[in-house]
């Protein structure tokens, strides 16, 4: 019989400069565990801490920086040969000082894409350095009928000029059902517009399967995320995120190896006029358990991602109203 490994709870800061898209990354000092491997700055969490607590002591300890603006992100569990590291990851966007290296470790701003290039990154870190690429907003399709294409691709448009960089194609009740071929003309229309933004696009589940990978990927339903029996689409080239509802569902997702999750509804909306919202604090807590990123749904706008974000979410996802 082997003993049971040691159990850390570790709290661990996202630190972004939100004008250059960067993060800043450190590198292991001398004479710790894995002893020069790049990770995000952070450490254990001390008896009677909340995760905050232990965020801006570790930040102050390791940085010299005092942090005033930070958020909830994703909380996962990582086991390794000799430990299992609970890890609570935070974004950081708000501070004050220079991050400088108190601890002898070399510090490094990058971006998510490129920090494989700095050496090697100790191995909890690579999730969230991929999420990292997900964006803040996220904007689903409401075309409705043939006859609205044109103004819905000029909104497209216009949303990929404000910023939008992931769309979700979702047309439940298109006139001539879910997989018409009219349907499959405007979804290419809309990937080749998306894609000169460089912006990614995932096709909902409710449309057929041969389409998801003309696109960037699949937003599985629930349900079809719960007759999945392995993630329908390789990670290397793309994206595979599942609706959610409740806890079951999340805990679907992450067993599916989804990349994130979008959870709700959160507040009332028109659109399901006669579900029960969930409210920002169910929202939080189920959130909590996803150890993925979650974008909020339900009554989402530009308004409430400040919100979210304080509640444990990614960023927001919604039809309009967002950039
Ligand atoms: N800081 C940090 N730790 C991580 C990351 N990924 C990961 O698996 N870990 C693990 C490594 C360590 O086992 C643990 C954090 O421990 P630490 O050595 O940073 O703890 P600490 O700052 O409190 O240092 P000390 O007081 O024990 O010297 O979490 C990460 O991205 N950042
Ligand atoms: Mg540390």
């Amino acid at each position: 019989m082997s003993e049971a490994k040691p159990y850390i709870k570790v709290v661990v800061g996202a630190i972004l400069n939100q004008q250059t898209g960067e993060v800043l990354l450190g590198q292991r000092p001398k004479g710790k565990p894995w002893e020069d491997w790049w990770e995000f700055p952070g450490g254990k969490i001390e008896s009677g801490e909340t995760e905050k607590q232990a965020l801006v002591r570790e930040l102050k300890e390791e940085l010299g920086i005092d942090v005033h603006t930070c958020t909830p992100w994703v909380t996962f569990t990582y086991e390794y040969p000799k430990t299992v590291v609970n890890l609570a990851f935070w974004r950081v966007t708000g501070w004050t000082g220079t991050p400088t290296s108190l601890e002898e470790q070399r510090l490094a701003w990058t971006t998510p894409a490129g920090a494989a290039e700095l050496g090697e990154l100790l191995p909890a870190s690579l999730p969230p350095l991929r999420w990292l690429t997900l964006p803040e907003h996220y904007a689903l399709s409401a075309i409705g009928s043939p006859e609205n294409i044109e103004s819905w691709l000029a909104t497209l448009q216009q949303q990929l000029d404000n910023g939008i960089r992931l769309v979700q194609l979702r047309e439940p009740a298109w006139p001539d059902g879910t997989a018409a071929a009219s349907l499959k003309a405007v979804f290419g229309q809309a990937i080749e517009i998306c894609h000169a933004a460089g912006a990614r696009v995932l096709i909902n589940s409710v449309h057929p399967k041969a389409w998801w990978k003309q696109a960037d990927g699949v937003q599985l339903r629930a349900q079809d995320a719960l007759l999945a029996e392995a993630r329908p689409l390789p990670q290397d080239n793309y994206l595979v995120a599942v609706s959610a509802h409740n806890t079951a569902d999340v805990l679907y997702a992450q067993v599916l190896g989804a990349d994130f999750v979008v959870l709700g509804h959160v507040l009332d909306t028109p659109s399901h006029p006669d579900q029960a919202a969930l409210g920002w604090e169910a929202f939080a807590a189920i959130a909590h358990e996803a150890g993925l990123p979650v974008y909020a749904i339900g009554g989402q706008s530009a308004a409430t991602l400040a919100t979210a974000q304080e509640h444990g979410a990614h960023g927001i996802a919604a039809i309009r109203g967002l950039a």
